[in-house]
């Protein structure tokens, strides 16, 4: 990894306004990730700029699902160290934590919304959770935010099943940004939705990345989106990783790396990138 971190020094597609000399929002150094005897993470070492779009990507079973998980604090890492903020995850106290956890914001594949809950209601979830806001300001909130995903106002009523499922993605997302986050985690944000529904889904994490000025960390098998928002890229391969922007990623010699960047589907994503006048991560 070392031999790439920071490789690429142009603007990404993603956030103009990442700052590379600011102290890094997420830093994962030595992370060792074991399950019983099978190890799926050794000697991770990366981190993420104030208001960087990082890409995560790696064959499937590589770990990034964990990755998420691990930083997250659902899984915890067998060896290594991951700050937030500058802060050790494991030396923070339950409060600490806590308040660490309403920084964040994430979404999973699903959108992961609680089915017997409104979209409004499940917006309100963490907000109750991680704040005494009244119930009026709640509600003006969870209007704001449906609204700033793009939903229309009567979902907010609604069940998730009576939803479609890129409404249901918009819902987890406002529900992942329910308390002003500074960072967004995405796992697979784009899965499940046509090629149309996932291009505008990744305008709006563009959009919104750039308005709140958001540090986001997004597993993606989806190279549009890489080319899309991504400033820079992890690639889970071996057990290890790799970081740089695409073009730099794409020097490298792995097979799997040349593969995903260099094969069919990569250069196909590439070329879209570029009649869209996207400016592909680091190649500027
Ligand atoms: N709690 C757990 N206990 C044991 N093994 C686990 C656990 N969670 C994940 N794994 C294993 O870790 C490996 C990585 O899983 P993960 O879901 O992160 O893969 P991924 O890279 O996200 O794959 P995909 O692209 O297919 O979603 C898999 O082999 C999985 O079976």
């Amino acid at each position: 990894m070392a031999a790439l971190e920071g490789a690429g020094t142009g603007e990404g597609a993603g956030s103009a306004a990442q700052d590379r000399a600011a102290p890094p929002v997420l830093s994962i150094s030595g992370l060792k990730t074991q399950f019983g005897t099978s190890v799926i993470h050794e000697n991770l070492d990366f981190s993420v700029q104030p208001g960087e779009v990082m890409g995560v990507v790696g064959g499937s079973g590589t770990g990034k699902s964990v990755l998420i998980r691990t930083i997250i604090g659902l899984n915890k890492p067998t060896a290594g160290r991951i700050s937030v903020f500058g802060r050790d995850l494991a030396g923070l106290n339950g409060a600490e934590l806590m308040a660490m956890r309403s920084r964040w914001g994430v979404l999973f594949q699903d959108g992961a919304l609680f089915s017997s809950l409104t979209v409004a209601q499940n917006i309100e979830v963490p907000m109750k959770e991680h704040s005494d806001l009244s119930p009026a300001l709640r509600q003006e909130l969870i209007d704001v935010k449906i609204s700033m995903v793009g939903l229309p106002p009567d979902a907010a009523h609604k069940y998730p099943a009576e939803l479609s499922g890129g409404m249901r993605k918009r819902a987890g997302l406002a529900r992942a940004l329910a308390l002003d986050a500074d960072i967004l985690f995405l796992d697979e944000p784009t899965a499940g939705l046509d090629p149309i529904g996932a291009a505008n889904f990744d305008i709006l994490i563009g959009d919104l990345q750039r308005a709140l000025g958001l540090t986001v960390v997004m597993v993606t098998h989806d190279l549009d989106s890489l080319y899309a928002i991504c400033d820079r890229v992890s690639v889970l391969v071996d057990k290890r990783v790799k970081v740089g922007t695409i073009d730099a990623l794409m020097r490298e010699p792995d097979p799997w790396i040349q593969e995903y960047f260099g094969g069919p589907r990569g250069r196909a994503a590439a070329g879209s990138a570029e009649k869209a006048g996207t400016q592909p991560a680091g190649t500027a």
